[in-house]
């Protein structure tokens, strides 16, 4: 396996948005210099990576402009001042193009902007431009029929699978076309595509970020998350994106407690307790994946996390069953007029996928609810005790297109469970196969314990250093 470091060739293009931000505020480096770099970035990788819908150019030109003016006036508008952002096209962002991955549907162009967005311009953030998703974000592996699928960084020379459905917001990020970037997780799709493309997913609690302007898929499911190269940055962008917003529904009316803060005051990790993947779940898991996880595992014990082993309260192949079929119901419910149309330009796949929930009537639909209730109780039961899940993310790495096999759902069996039982994970880099794919294990706390999950995957990170590789031949 050949990784390249960081070196300072590179330094700008892979750091830390963290150091990024400081730097811009400082003075020793401009939004401007940054913005261009990752442009030429993007003229030079950009066709073959395919992780951009669209590059918002001119327009982040300006910003960084008008940011830079402002840093060297003092003023500085929030932690992420003068960085880029690159957002999954299933948010809106105003005066443009939204497609959710699809060709379906003509054309529209956003008349609002989403949250989210918002919210990271007036943290000082550069909109950097949108990135492709699986269409209406319906699919693990990154897939896109219709709109072509993003390359996985890591192989310039095999496509392999980016992971997704946040395909684009992954690979943009893993190749250093951008500092951080959105995307959402209904059943994976933050952790996926990071898991996959070796940079850090966060899947935050159902209510902590605003869905306000988001396409949404399966509302009980759909959340909002950061991918970010450090355990650091997605605390620092989780600050930035979570709070109260009334245009969502379930936001949670008030203001979270900070992240960073509560990074910054724990003092290791000592004595707490950690879940470990199950003896009955590792059959389906790939041997390289489990041999990366049980060396993060010994680290995380070397660190003086303990270790607790239980078997889960409902299997990985039942939850997948109920949140699956509760995202077909909601899918249909959403997109079944869409969908049900002849003629049109559809990712067969994701069609399948939402014409199932046809057939989900509406006392199964609730029925599938009440097992979710019962299954969220019988988890913070389970939990007693522990922690974080120290779980794999992804049952296998990246595999060549050609091997796809769109029946099959192993990039979402460990993933969707955490969307169900309504939990929140982050997504950390975990070595690699012997083919130098990422591997990737997360950490799984209970709901809105983003704090927990964040301070467990920070003290991993920095003791394995994974998250310093970068992948090889983009220069
Ligand atoms: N948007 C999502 O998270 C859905 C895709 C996910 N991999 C699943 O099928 O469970």
């Amino acid at each position: 396996m050949t990784t390249t470091t960081k070196d300072s060739m590179t330094s700008l293009t892979y750091a830390p948005l963290e150091q990024l931000a400081q730097a811009i505020q400082h003075g020793e480096l401009t939004s401007e210099a940054l913005l261009e770099a990752q442009l030429a970035r993007i003229a030079r990788h950009g066709k073959q990576l395919h992780a951009f819908t669209e590059v918002y150019a001119d327009e982040a030109r300006a910003a960084a402009r008008g940011l830079d003016q402002m840093a060297r006036a003092g003023i500085r508008l929030g932690p992420l001042h003068g960085v880029t952002v690159a957002v999954k096209d299933l948010f809106e962002v105003e005066g443009k193009p939204i497609a959710a991955g699809s060709k379906a549907r003509p054309p529209r162009t956003s008349a609002i902007s989403a949250a989210v967005v918002e919210r990271l311009r007036a943290a000082g953030a550069v909109v950097i431009g949108k990135t492709h998703t699986v269409e209406f974000a319906f699919g693990g592996w990154g897939t896109n029929a219709v709109m072509g699928t993003p390359w996985n960084p890591w192989d310039l020379h095999t496509h392999r699978t980016p992971g997704g459905s946040s395909s684009g917001s992954a690979v943009a990020l893993a190749a250093g076309l951008c500092t951080a970037s959105i995307g959402t997780d209904t059943g994976g799709s933050v952790r996926i595509p990071a898991g996959l493309c070796g940079v850090v997913g966060l899947k935050t609690t159902r209510g902590l970020v605003s869905r306000h302007g988001l396409i949404e898929l399966c509302p009980t499911h759909d959340t909002v998350g950061p991918l970010t190269r450090t355990v650091r940055d997605s605390a620092i962008l989780l600050d930035v994106l979570s709070g109260p917003d009334p245009r969502d529904a379930v936001s949670l009316p008030v203001p979270a407690r900070a992240v960073l803060p509560q990074l910054d005051a724990a003092r290791g990790v000592a004595g707490m307790r950690m879940w470990v993947l199950p003896e009955a779940e590792r059959a389906d898991v790939d041997p390289e994946v489990l041999t990366a996880c049980d060396e993060a595992v010994r680290v995380l014990e070397g660190l003086g996390l303990q270790r607790v082993e239980r078997a889960l309260p409902q299997s990985l192949a039942e939850s997948m069953r109920v949140a699956g079929s509760l995202m077909s119901a909601e899918g249909y419910a959403n997109l079944g007029e869409l969908f049900e149309q002849e003629g049109l330009e559809f990712d067969p796949h994701v069609r399948r996928r939402i014409l199932l929930g046809r057939d989900i009537g509406a006392a199964q639909y609730l029925q599938l609810l009440r097992l979710r209730e019962q299954a969220k109780a019988e988890m913070l039961a389970a939990m007693d005790g522990v922690d974080v899940c120290a779980f794999p993310t992804n049952a296998i790495a990246a595999i060549p297109l050609t091997e796809v096999d769109e029946l099959a759902t192993p990039l979402s069996r460990l993933g969707r469970f955490v969307n169900l039982l309504d939990l929140c994970s982050v997504a950390v880099p975990a070595g690699f196969t012997r083919a130098g794919m990422p591997v990737s294990l997360q950490f799984i706390a209970r709901p809105f314990d983003e704090a927990t999950a964040l301070r467990v995957g920070q003290a991993f990170e920095r003791a394995t250093r994974w998250y310093l590789a970068v992948p090889p031949g983009l220069g």
